[in-house]
């Protein structure tokens, strides 16, 4: 036997276009991305709704066909190897697909039994599962009368039923409550610790930089950037950044602020003007000083401090909105 490859997900400059349809273009949803994930991983794609995460992940686990370029999990291909792949790879999608017919530990037996397992073995994984999971009193219940953090913990457990090489979870924390999303962060981590190779999307910034080891930034079907959160931060943008939104147009002086050391960039438009800045100890107050001596008022200021909401607002001018 060859021995597995490092890589769980290899992608070469992958791409998908949905086609047109109707009066409706082509969407460019995966503009070329190359991914390297190795087993072992807690990998992030981060991005706002839209940049593409999930046709991503839809190629990945073989349920969308790319359009160009190449991916391999597991060392599969996912167009040639669809079949093996799905064996190999457990999926959590974005919404409740558990089924309402079943019990809660029905759908996980059920799940054991489509992928081989006996019914007595598919019955003892499903009730392990659940145990690990903090699920026993729900085994009997309806996946959908359940809280939506015990449907996704439930999910997950389906998704793990056959000891997955990876597992892909699409926004697995979306629309949950603060409490429920600190908890299931903790059932990742544990997850991850046990050795489990793990690829989710998010667009939750904080998401990412509590769970993932490494992250891509994704934004209109491309990569912005890559590394892990630090690398992030120190190669991308390490400034604090602080934005001030005057009432009329921005004060000359401001012009002279892009000269300074610990500054690295001024960005003008209108009233409003962003400071991107390694020293910032009394900046704030300064630019509102500026304002005053031209006349001018301060409507609105924010201060944000080095984070991937800075490496964001650093790589694509906008600000990050979930
Ligand atoms: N089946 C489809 N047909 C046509 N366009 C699609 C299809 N699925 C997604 N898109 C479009 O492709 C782009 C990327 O969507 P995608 O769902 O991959 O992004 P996302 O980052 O996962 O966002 P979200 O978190 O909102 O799902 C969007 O413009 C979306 O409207």
């Amino acid at each position: 036997m060859t021995e597995p490859s490092e890589a769980a997900v290899r992608t070469i400059d992958l791409k998908k276009t949905y086609p047109a349809s109707g009066p409706r273009p082509a969407v460019p949803a995966v503009q070329g991305i190359d991914l390297d994930v190795p087993r072992g991983e807690f990998f992030g794609l981060l991005g706002p709704n839209g940049a593409g995460k999930s046709t991503t992940i839809g190629m990945l686990t073989t349920l969308v066909v790319p359009t160009g370029g190449s991916a391999r999990v597991c060392d599969l291909d996912v167009v040639r190897d669809a079949v093996e792949i799905k064996r190999r790879i457990g999926v959590v999608s974005q919404n409740n697909s558990l089924d309402s017919d079943l019990t809660v530990a029905e759908n996980l037996e059920f799940r054991g039994r489509y992928f081989g397992l006996g019914a007595r073995d598919a019955r003892r994984r499903a009730g392990e599962l659940l145990e690990l999971f903090g699920l026993t009193e729900q085994r009997g219940g309806n996946p959908f009368e359940i809280s939506g953090g015990q449907a996704k913990r439930v999910m997950i457990c389906r998704a793990l039923m056959h000891g997955p090489e990876v597992l892909f979870l699409d926004e697995p924390t979306a629309g949950l409550d603060p409490q429920t999303r600190t908890n299931l962060w903790g059932v990742l981590r544990g997850l991850q610790a046990a050795g489990q190779t793990i690829l989710l999307t998010t667009h939750y910034m904080e998401e990412a930089e509590a769970l993932c080891d490494r992250v891509a930034v994704v934004d209109h079907g491309q990569i912005l950037a890559s590394g892990t959160v630090d690398e992030l931060k120190s190669n991308a943008g390490a400034d604090t950044v602080i934005t001030v939104t005057y009432d009329a147009a921005a004060p000359e002086g401001i012009h002279g602020l892009a000269d300074r050391d610990g500054i690295s960039k001024v960005e003008i438009n209108d009233g409003q003007v962003r400071v991107f800045a390694a020293e910032s100890d009394g900046l704030l107050g300064e630019l509102v000083t500026l304002g005053s001596r031209a006349g001018v008022g301060v409507t609105d200021a924010t201060q944000l401090r080095p984070s991937l909401e800075t490496v964001f607002l650093t790589l694509t001018g906008r600000e990050y909105r979930e």
